[in-house]
């Protein structure tokens, strides 16, 4: 699902009104018969119902909702913003029926504005901007955002929480920002829902079918996509009949030191349950029996050091190299991993502690191996780009990152991002925040490991990998729940979520 910036949704808008063809008026009446069902399916019609509406289309949506409430019987009370004296054309129609509406208290209100009493019985609805908004709110505007926040009331946003750009809000003035208890946003996702600290404004987000013209969508070009199921399924390659383990690539795993075999554990049975046809673990000498014993599957070959990675290892005879979980930053295994990134031909998952030591070595990611992938968690992408001061920041850091180092990138958490170094950002929407527990990350080199052994290509295996990643934690969640799960329960259903999307 392709995510649009504002300045292509307008363009979207006037595709569909051009081809399909429908009048503009009839396309927003198709967007408030959705919002209308959306939100008497969620409140009835006992709510009393308080309606901010301005005047751009975002309005003209409220105005339209509000007739289509009254029409079922909703109590309402309407308030239009009209500073300036000036409306949209269609905001400008859909004033004038509510207007008629004896049933509806109808305010326009272009200078004083006395603000109505609103309990927590009250739903809000606020319509005052959508996607035109050009600049932080200000004046009589702001003043009437900080009123609705500062009510018991609960609040529906339009589209998108009034006050909040669809991309960058870095620099937004935040107290001026519609909070919205759920957003109804039409046809596509904003990229700005998609942050951590935009929740507090979005609340819950859900998406309005309003028929933008599929060949509109199909053609506009976007950096921003979500992954989805049928895609992903569209990628994984069926297994032969006379397959054999050679089929499948041999992988490498450098990983672990004293104290942190388990992270190198579960990378590997991550690895192992995502298809790998071999997989050696090269480990320090005192995780030798560890491995062994805990993954008669795989193939562990020791390291001179006893307690850490210091000697690197031939690569030649690997397809992929997973290097990072567990391994430590001591100056032995900083000049290991330095002369290993710059010897090996393998495409290599860099993560956790290699992502470190690459921090303190930054030449060195302008030399990674030709189809490496770097899996940082937002902390570690910090260390390689310098600090952040939000979410998108950090996600323009990461692209201007895989860009440089001609890398793609798995910036990990909620959504994590698939950066390709061309700049395309593709959205992971499966996972949860019961994988936010130690070792989730190794679970994921692994599975990607795996991937990219099996000669999937580069953004393939990565957008793979994430995905099956969150929805093995999603099928762990149910089964365990958010607080009981751990990482090892991810890789417990690894097979579940690779039958859920190949079978
Ligand atoms: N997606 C779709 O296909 C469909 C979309 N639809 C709906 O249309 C919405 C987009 O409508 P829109 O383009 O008219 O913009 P909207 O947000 O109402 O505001 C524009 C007005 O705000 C003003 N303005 C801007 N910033 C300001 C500020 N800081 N402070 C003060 N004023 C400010 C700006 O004035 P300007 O600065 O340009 O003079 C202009 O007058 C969209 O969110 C959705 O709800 C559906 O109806 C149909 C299908
Ligand atoms: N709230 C969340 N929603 C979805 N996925 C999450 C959430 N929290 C964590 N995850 C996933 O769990 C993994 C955590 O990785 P990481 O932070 O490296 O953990 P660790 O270092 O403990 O292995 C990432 O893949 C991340 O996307
Ligand atoms: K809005």
């Amino acid at each position: 699902m392709k995510i649009f910036p504002s300045s292509s949704i307008k363009k979207l808008d006037a595709y569909t009104i051009e081809n399909e063809p429908i009048a503009s008026i009839d396309l927003m009446e198709r967007a408030a018969t959705a919002l209308t069902k959306a939100i008497t399916d969620r409140w009835n019609t006992e709510t009393p119902v308080t309606i901010f509406a301005g005047p751009g289309n975002n309005g003209g949506d409220a105005l339209a909702v509000a007739r289509m409430m009254a029409e079922k019987g909703y109590k309402l009370e309407v308030y239009l913003f009209n500073p300036k004296g000036e409306l949209s054309p269609d905001c400008q129609t859909n004033k004038e029926l509510v207007e008629m509406m004896e049933e509806v208290a109808f305010h326009e209100i272009s200078t004083q504005f006395v603000p109505p009493v609103l309990t927590p019985d009250h739903l809000v609805i606020d319509g005052l901007f959508g996607s035109g908004l050009n600049k932080p709110l200000s004046g009589g505007f702001a003043a009437v955002v900080k009123y609705i926040n500062s009510s018991p009331a609960m609040v529906v946003a339009i589209d998108i929480p009034s006050g909040l750009m669809g991309e960058e809000n870095t620099f937004n003035v935040k107290t001026n920002i519609i909070r919205a208890d759920v957003t109804f946003s039409l046809q596509l996702p904003k990229l700005a829902f998609l942050f951590a600290e935009n929740t507090e404004f979005v609340g819950e987000w859900e998406l309005l079918d309003i028929q933008l013209s599929e060949d509109g969508i199909e053609e506009t070009e976007t950096n921003y996509e979500m992954l989805e199921i049928e895609e992903i399924r569209s990628l994984i390659k069926p297994r032969k009949q006379f397959a054999h383990k050679g089929n499948f690539g041999h992988a490498l795993l450098i990983a672990g030191s004293k104290g942190m075999a388990g992270a190198s554990v579960l990378a590997a049975r991550a690895c192992l349950r995502s298809g790998v046809g071999l997989l050696t673990v090269h480990a320090p000498m005192c995780n030798n029996d560890i491995l062994q014993t805990s993954i008669p599957e795989a193939i562990v070959e020791t390291d001179a050091n006893e307690t850490c990675f210091a000697v690197p290892t031939d690569t030649d005879d690997y397809q992929a190299v997973g290097i990072g979980p567990g391994l430590g930053r001591n100056e032995e295994t900083e000049a290991a991993l330095l002369e290993q990134l710059e010897h090996c031909q393998a495409p290599v998952v860099v993560d956790a502690d290699a992502l470190n030591i690459l921090a303190n070595h930054r030449h060195a990611l302008t030399h990674l191996p030709k189809g490496s992938i770097l899996t940082p968690h937002p902390k570690e992408l910090e260390r390689l780009t310098g600090k952040c001061q939000d979410s998108y920041e950090r996600l323009m850091k990461a692209c201007e990152l895989a860009h440089a180092a001609h890398v793609h990138i798995v910036l990990k958490g909620a959504y994590s991002a698939i950066i390709t170094p061309e700049g395309k950002c593709f959205f992971n929407p499966t996972g949860n925040p019961g994988m936010a527990t130690g070792g989730s990350g190794d679970v994921l080199t692994g599975v990607i490991l795996a991937l990219l052994a099996q000669g999937y290509p580069t953004e393939e295996a990565a957008k793979i990998g994430t995905y099956i990643h969150g929805l093995a934690g999603d099928v762990a969640q149910k089964k365990q729940g958010m607080i009981g799960m751990i990482a090892s329960d991810i890789i417990t259903c690894l097979p579940t979520a690779w039958r859920l999307v190949s079978e």
